[in-house]
């Protein structure tokens, strides 16, 4: 903490008692004009935890740039119990529906104005647990500020409110976080709270991590088997160590990417009832626009909007896609189609399995696309873009626009995933890190709020495709190739159906592959 030099500053002071209160003798007269009063104000105020930063480092006497004039705390000096007075205080309990209370009540603050200029009100319309969730939410503030982790304080407020009804207030607007700030939200509401160790756990920040996540450029692998090669050894050395890495020159246009972001902030932030139509929790249907998928069963709402396609193999027909977008979708989907194709090959070869392994098993059939988009926040430190997750899928390739803000636990830190114009972001899911028994691993990863917005990123998942149903009875388990006696299979084998069951089921940050392990 700065300022030591005022908390180093010990004044000799005699204190005299006078019906409990503190009162200062003339000594301290002399003391407070031969103090340098400047020094202590500014180092006071540039330490910038104000009076309760004194009490948290443990000040046992009030410094002396707070002592008070003489002749305040003397003058007129009474205690509550022998004050004859009491300020006014006037109940508005039906002062709206029978007019001879109101009359009374007309009188009493007439009364109150003219002698006191002061009253209290009773029953005035504002609910108490208002009142208390206002004071206990400037608490939380201020103890998020400092970073000091108090957990119960915050499940105690969290869990007085009535968040049922927020949250099905919030998913009946159908309107998103967006349609929050489009109405001027000025505090993010409650059922938006995190976890506070969810916010500092990890806490690390890009200047002093000495880490980064690897970046491997694909120019030529397809022409060139020595460079292939080396890429394959850094894939390899990527999906072992790191679960993520970004990849540059992979065949996507820049501009496609570009039109892609612009495609989908033209959805999130086109008119209100235009976009309303899409919202849905209906997962059978193609096309989905909602905020937090596990909304009702997350312990906290993320601060995000979604349009989701359940795209590959059978995509919605070209007039069930939003209008403003219906373009440049079919066109981005192509282009990461094929080069999930040549993804899942370098995976396969880095497995050392044969270079068509992983398609044949079917892992890049499903395509779903989720183009998130993160409104500006106007708290960013009580809340997240995305709450701690893996991802469902065997693997992801994840765009981004230039904000950044995700991060991924890596060796017990929170690594930024820097943003690079033209990159893409690749990452392996659980269902990989299942069919490899562990060799590639499925790593956690979350958005951080922002105060500045918005940010659009699109993630498309290769995955395990829902429709249609007869999908659902194939089996996933260890690849049998990986296994050894060294290297016994550490899940059992489970239905597609199983899997997607724990999926839908589970709140965002819940482990899948905890539920299939021998
Ligand atoms: O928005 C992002 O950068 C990440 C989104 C994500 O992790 C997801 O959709 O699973
Ligand atoms: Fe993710």
């Amino acid at each position: 903490m700065k300022g030591n030099l005022l908390y180093g500053l010990k004044v000799g002071r005699q204190e005299l008692q006078l019906q409990n209160m503190v009162v200062i003798n003339e000594l301290e007269t002399g003391i407070m004009s031969s103090y340098d009063r400047k020094s202590e104000l500014k180092a006071f105020d540039d330490s910038k935890f104000g009076v309760e930063g004194l009490v948290e480092n443990g000040v046992t006497n009030v410094t002396c740039m707070f002592y008070s004039e003489h002749s305040n705390p003397c003058e007129g000096l009474t205690t509550k119990s022998n004050s004859k007075f009491n300020i006014p205080s006037i109940d508005l309990t039906n002062i709206h529906d029978d007019p001879i209370l109101r009359d009374d009540v007309m009188g009493k603050v007439r009364y109150a104005c003219e002698n006191w200029g002061f009253f209290q009100v009773t029953n005035h319309g504002i609910p108490i647990h208002v009142l208390d969730e206002m004071i206990k939410g400037t608490i939380i503030l201020q103890v998020l500020q400092n970073m000091v982790v108090t957990n119960e304080l915050k499940t105690g407020t969290v869990s007085s409110y009535d968040r049922e009804s927020e949250l099905k207030a919030f998913d009946d607007s159908k309107v998103g976080v967006q349609g929050l700030v489009e109405n001027g939200v000025t505090n993010v509401p409650h059922m938006f709270y995190c976890e506070q160790s969810n916010l500092s756990e990890g806490l690390t920040t890009k200047s002093n991590s000495k880490f980064s996540i690897p970046s491997i450029d694909l120019t030529d692998i397809h022409d060139d088997p020595i460079l292939r090669n080396d890429v394959v050894g850094k894939v390899r050395y990527a999906c072992e160590k790191w679960g993520f890495f970004q990849v540059i020159n992979h065949g996507i246009p820049i501009h496609i990417l570009d039109e892609m972001i612009k495609g989908t902030r033209r959805f999130h932030e086109q008119d209100p009832n235009v976009r309303k139509e899409y919202y849905t929790r209906d997962m059978s249907k193609k096309v989905v626009y909602l905020s937090n998928f596990s909304l009702f069963q997350d312990p906290s709402a993320d601060w995000r909007d979604t349009l989701g396609f359940f795209w590959a193999p059978n995509p919605p027909r070209d007039e069930e896609l939003p209008a403003i977008c219906r373009d440049i979708v079919p066109e981005f989907t192509s282009k990461v189609m094929a080069l999930g194709s040549t993804l899942f090959e370098l995976v396969s070869e880095a497995l050392d399995l044969d270079r068509f392994y992983l398609k044949k098993m079917g892992c890049g059939e499903g395509l779903l696309l989720l183009c998130h988009y993160y409104p500006a926040c106007p708290e960013p430190e009580i809340t997240m873009g995305t709450s701690k997750h893996t991802d469902g899928s065997f693997m992801t390739i994840l765009l981004q626009d230039q904000m950044g803000g995700l991060q991924i636990l890596h060796e017990s830190q929170w690594i930024d995933v820097p943003a690079i114009h033209g990159a893409l972001v690749v990452n392996i899911g659980d269902l990989l890190q299942l069919v490899t028994n562990d060799k590639f691993i499925s790593v956690q990863h979350r958005v951080l709020a922002n105060h500045l917005g918005p940010r659009t990123s699109i993630a498309s998942f290769f995955r395990i495709d829902h429709h249609p149903p007869e999908g659902l009875s194939r089996v996933l388990g260890p690849i049998k190739e990986l296994l050894s006696e060294d290297n016994p299979p550490v899940y059992r084998e489970i239905s597609f159906k199983d899997f997607l069951k724990h999926q839908y089921a589970k709140s965002i940050g819940a482990s899948t592959l905890s539920f299939f392990n021998l």
